[in-house]
């Protein structure tokens, strides 16, 4: 019998459309355990309005497979929540929760991890310094990672993720590019079974900075870190002008697109398919993958957020986790 992979679930914002989605989940037939960190009213008023059925149980051996139950690993929120309003005092238990399952996939309870919606503001509020799940989640685990969010037609990671746009330029360093670069390539060999990958690699300024007289990052910090991988071997192309990179005919030689900054990116790969797009942490010790999409406020409690992503992030998961789980038995060092 192969093994089924054990997930960890993380609804995210409480006054989000994370636990309604989380619901949705639930009622899927899956090939894999699933155990919620989060607040049982708040899932449990979330099935009421939906109309679906939730068993919230403990334990996953015997009924974290079950369409319509999911094991549950109680953080309990501060105050009651309300969909749509935002309760900082609740952030806390949101940050709560995403450690103890972080860390819980650390010490090898859970093969993956799989997050809802983080209101990133909500958790400032609440006292929290707190740029994203990924960073987070990197310092927890004490290594380098790369955000990289994918659908079916592009994958892009990030060369800088979560700050402002002021900061991008300094942030971009050579060792962090290559650190980046390194990280993403050994990603696309491992998780995703690309023996070469080519990466295609953005400029930071428009037309690729125009050979140093519209910025000088292209050829004192891009380039050169380029040159010294491509001398390993690696497959990249570029530094690209950002604006005609995506372009379809373009983008079908590529297997991933590294952006210097969020905005850089997440717009074309939202763009060119939101619905099932995901957000993958690589770099961390265990797999860990969120939706694309954020807290949704204005839809939490309507039952009209898409819970495409969340399937997507969950079904993705199980398969790195599943694959891992194969090698460690085959003696692969993945
Ligand atoms: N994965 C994450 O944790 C994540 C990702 C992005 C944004 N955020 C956070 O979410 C908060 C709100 O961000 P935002 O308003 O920029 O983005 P958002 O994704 O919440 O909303 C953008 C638009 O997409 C729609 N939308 C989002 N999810 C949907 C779904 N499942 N079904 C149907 N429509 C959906 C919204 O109604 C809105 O029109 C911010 O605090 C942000 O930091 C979190
Ligand atoms: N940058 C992500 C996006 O735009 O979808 C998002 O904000 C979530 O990232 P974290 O998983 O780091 O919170």
């Amino acid at each position: 019998m192969p093994p089924v992979p054990r997930l960890a679930l993380v609804p995210g914002e409480p006054a989000g459309v994370g636990p309604e989605l989380c619901v949705r989940l639930a009622q899927r037939p899956r090939d894999h355990h699933l155990t919620v960190f989060g607040d049982a009213d708040v899932l449990g008023e979330a099935a009421h309005r939906l109309d679906l059925p939730l068993r919230l149980v403990a334990g996953h051996e015997a009924d974290g497979q079950r369409p319509g139950t999911l094991v549950l690993h109680e953080v309990a929120n501060a105050v009651a929540s309300r969909p749509g309003v935002i309760e900082p005092r609740n952030s806390p238990a949101v940050i709560q929760a995403l450690g103890q399952a972080a860390d819980a996939c650390q010490q090898g309870r859970f093969d993956g991890l799989v997050t809802g919606p983080v209101h990133k503001a909500a958790i400032n509020e609440g006292g929290i310094a707190y740029t994203g799940t990924t960073e987070l989640l990197a310092g927890r685990a004490g290594c380098d990672v790369v955000m990289m969010l994918a659908n079916d037609i592009v994958r892009v990671a990030l060369a800088t993720t979560h700050l402002p746009l002021r900061d991008v330029a300094t942030a971009i360093t050579r060792p962090g590019l290559e650190r980046t670069l390194r990280l993403l390539h050994a990603a696309l060999q491992g998780d995703f079974a690309i023996a070469e990958p080519v990466i295609a690699v953005l400029g930071l300024n428009p037309h690729a900075g125009e050979a140093g007289h519209l910025g000088r990052e292209e050829i004192e910090t891009i380039e050169p870190v380029m040159a010294r991988l491509r001398g390993e071997g690696m497959h990249l192309v570029g530094p690209l002008p950002a604006d005609t990179a995506f372009l379809p005919a373009k983008l079908r030689g590529f297997d991933a697109v590294l952006a210097m900054y969020h905005d850089q990116g997440l717009p074309v790969l939202k763009y060119s398919g939101f619905e099932q797009a995901v957000n993958i942490t690589l770099g961390l010790p265990y797999p860990r993958v969120a939706v694309d999409h954020g807290t949704a406020l204005e839809l939490a409690g309507s039952g009209r957020a898409d819970p495409s992503s969340l399937f997507a992030a969950a079904d993705a998961c199980a398969a790195f986790a599943r694959a891992r789980l194969d090698a460690r038995t085959t003696g692969d060092p993945r």
